[in-house]
């Protein structure tokens, strides 16, 4: 059960601006899928899914698992609404979700259905504002990137607001190595439609532009790794936006709450600073104007039963 100090976390509200759809898939609907698909698990894979904290190296092991049991419509349905529903008993009232669209010829899922399936998901009777970044890995070569801004620009004229942006991964080579030329028109394209733009940044430190700019950094890899947990100190130290968030909640085995709890005891953090630490994550949204308007005056309702 929560004590009283657990359960401050899980009732302040938060919100969520990094999460990967397939890193996010619990434990529990992972057994799910694994009892629905027997046959495509070896020993070896469940082990891979026992559900303990991971090194980084086979967390990408645990992606390829996940991969194979998220194949058709039907998974990806049932994964982001389990996916929105914890994040919601998680106390996030906002969630930017960002997942790569894959095509799987014997289940004939499209890229297409893939986001139109994230994008129908969202119940009505759950209170959080769920938007979707539909995900570009660089690695996939740049024909597939200028595919996928044509597939998010379209969406994002149609999907009523729900698709918002784009999310570039595996991007930190890129600016070590300075191999992003040709990804630039597809880039240029995204921006010119008006897509937000999500970069990961990785290990890369105290990067020139994000300095000048502004950008916001997102916490978004366990701060019980100490790498990161220095990189978070970094940014937040020096005054920099900062949001707290998961990346992958189910393959790192955390939630948000246990994130701010995190950053709470390991920086020495009060209720009051990570209520505006959660409360400043608001302006950072790629949400229209007036979805960010509705979530700051819900802060400021909730703020006055939660926090004495
Ligand atoms: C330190 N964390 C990370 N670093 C780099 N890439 C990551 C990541 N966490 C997630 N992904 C990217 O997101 C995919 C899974 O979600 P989707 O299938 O898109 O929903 C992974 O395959 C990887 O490409
Ligand atoms: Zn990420």
């Amino acid at each position: 059960m929560d004590t009283e100090a657990d359960l401050f976390y899980r009732q302040l509200p938060k919100v969520e601006l990094h999460a990967h759809l397939n890193g996010s898939v619990s434990f529990e609907t992972m057994e799910t899928l694994i009892k629905r698909k027997p046959h495509l698990i070896e020993h070896r894979m469940t082990a891979i899914l026992s559900g303990q904290r991971r090194a980084l190296h086979e967390c990408f092991q645990v992606f390829k698992v996940i991969h194979q049991l998220v194949d058709s419509e039907e998974d990806i349905l049932m994964v982001a609404k389990a996916v929105i529903q914890e994040f919601a008993a998680d106390g996030v009232k906002y969630l930017e979700l960002r997942s790569t669209p894959r095509e799987v010829t014997e289940t004939g899922l499209t890229k297409q259905r893939y986001i139109e399936t994230i994008r129908q998901c969202k119940r009505e009777e759950v209170d959080i504002d769920v938007r979707f970044l539909v995900a570009v890995d660089r690695r996939h070569g740049p024909e597939v990137a200028m595919d996928t801004v044509k597939l998010a620009e379209d969406f994002l004229l149609s999907s009523d607001g729900i698709v918002v942006g784009l999310d570039l991964i595996s991007i930190s080579l890129i600016l070590q190595v300075g191999h992003g030329k040709y990804l630039l028109s597809a880039l240029e394209k995204a921006k010119n439609c008006g897509l937000k733009l999500a970069l990961h940044l990785s290990e890369v430190r105290a990067h020139g532009n994000v300095c000048k700019q502004n950008i916001p950094i997102g916490k978004s890899f366990p701060l019980s790794n100490g790498a990161f947990k220095h990189h978070f100190q970094y940014w937040y130290k020096r005054g920099h936006p900062c949001v707290l968030c998961t990346d992958d909640k189910g393959v790192f085995c955390t939630d948000l709450s246990q994130e701010y709890q995190l950053a709470a005891s390991t920086f020495g953090l009060t209720q009051e600073t990570l209520w505006m630490l959660s409360q400043q994550s608001i302006g950072y949204t790629f949400a229209p104007e007036p979805i960010k308007q509705r979530l700051e005056k819900k802060w400021v309702e909730l703020k006055q039963q939660i926090l004495q």
